[in-house]
């Protein structure tokens, strides 16, 4: 009926013999467990990084000869470019866990016979997250990527060498010298995330940070009743009606004498020296609240001289237990500073601190642009 070519039969036999055989149960290929010891990925804010920048080729030394004219002259191409190694800030990236610690670009190629170019290599780039500071070795900042698509160049590769036909000149015809190519530079960097949010939530371990910005966001950091619960920053995102978002840091907790590495240090603020707004979280409900802000205020001013002028406020935390909401008054005249009674668990009052929030976000937000359109 149908015709068939004849490889198009023996195909179909073929078939039918392995659907055959393939009747027989077969027990289940053994698959091998997945390695559960490095599954854990950490995120990491900050690394020491050593860039090298490609190599150029070198030049090549050839001399043309032709049937015709077997002393045609030098054709010794040029070496290509070595590669630089190029931080680019992209939302994609989340930490710098693609950083390596040698980052090292490609070589350009060698130049060749007939006056070919050498290859120039490609740039290696790195994504790396918006808000990636750049610090030399010295701990000096050199670079500062706070926008999608800026880039740093870490290392230059180096140029590529010249081929001998370069150096041809009408006194010296056949030259038999070239080039070799540039080094690449080789820098050492520290480089660190520092994470864009606009508010910062500044207290004592178990003030209830971490439970204020579960109650305000959908962020869910670990709570627990015992100190350092929170080891390192954590965001949520808070969202208002003018479909404005502002970002909020929970933070580890700070302890007199932090700034001497007591607790957990300090070295973690760096996450709030771009916060518009601190949010002082105290427990109200303890002795003498008051003072905690005042330890709060000095060890931020040991991290950096920066924070004494950045708008700030106190949510006096943990007004559903007995006693807080006697001492709201207190701190108030103590600090001198706008303070706002809430409860992180029953939820109550936490409108008036997220629109209080939004104010001073608003006010410094006008601000800054005021500032920037002054600079301009
Ligand atoms: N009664 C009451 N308990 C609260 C409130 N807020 C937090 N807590 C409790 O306080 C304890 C500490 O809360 P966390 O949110 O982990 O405190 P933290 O400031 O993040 O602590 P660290 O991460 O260790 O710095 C937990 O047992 C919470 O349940 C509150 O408004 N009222
Ligand atoms: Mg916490």
């Amino acid at each position: 009926m149908f015709n068939f070519g004849k490889q198009t039969i023996k195909f179909v036999i073929g078939y039918a013999k392995y659907s055959q055989s393939s009747r027989v149960a077969k027990p289940l290929p053994f698959k091998k467990p997945k390695a559960a010891g490095n599954s854990i990925q950490h995120f990491i804010d900050t690394k020491q990084v050593r860039a090298v920048g490609g190599n150029g080729g070198d030049g090549c030394i050839s001399f043309l000869s032709l049937w015709s004219n077997e002393f045609a002259g030098p054709d010794g191409g040029d070496g290509g470019h070595g590669g630089h190694v190029i931080l680019h800030a992209t939302t994609d990236a989340k930490d710098l866990c693609q950083l390596p610690t040698v980052a090292r670009a490609a070589e350009g190629g060698k130049g060749e016979n007939k006056n070919c170019h050498g290859k120039n290599a490609d740039h290696l780039v790195i994504e790396v997250p918006v808000g990636t500071v750049i610090k030399n070795i010295n701990g000096k900042v050199i670079g500062d990527l706070s926008k999608e698509g800026l880039m740093f160049i870490a290392a230059r590769g180096g140029a590529g060498g010249k081929g001998n036909q370069f150096f041809t000149t009408d006194t010296e015809q056949s030259p038999v010298i070239c080039e070799f190519g540039a080094m690449g530079e080789e820098i050492e960097y520290l480089v660190e995330i520092r994470s864009m949010a606009h508010v910062g939530l500044i207290g004592f371990p178990n003030a209830g940070k971490s439970s204020l910005l579960r109650a305000m966001s959908r962020a869910r950091p670990k709570v627990a009743s015992y100190p350092f619960t929170t080891l390192k920053p954590y965001l949520g995102i808070v969202e208002y009606d003018d479909y404005e978002q502002i970002a909020i840091a929970d933070l580890p907790g700070l302890i007199p004498d932090s700034h001497k590495n007591k607790g957990l240090g300090i070295q973690f603020l760096k996450h709030t020296e771009r916060c518009m707004v601190l949010l002082y979280v105290v427990d109200a409900s303890l002795d003498e609240p008051w003072t905690y802000v005042e330890t709060l205020k000095h060890e931020l001013l040991q991290f950096s001289e920066s924070f004494s002028d950045r708008p700030h406020i106190i949510a006096a935390n943990k007004i559903d237990l007995p006693g807080a909401i006697e001492n709201v008054e207190l701190i108030k005249s103590n600090t001198g500073l706008p303070v706002i009674p809430v409860s992180a668990k029953t939820g109550e009052n936490l409108e008036t601190l997220m629109r209080e929030i939004k104010i001073i976000y608003d006010r410094s937000k006008e601000q800054q642009q005021e500032l920037q359109e002054t600079d301009n």
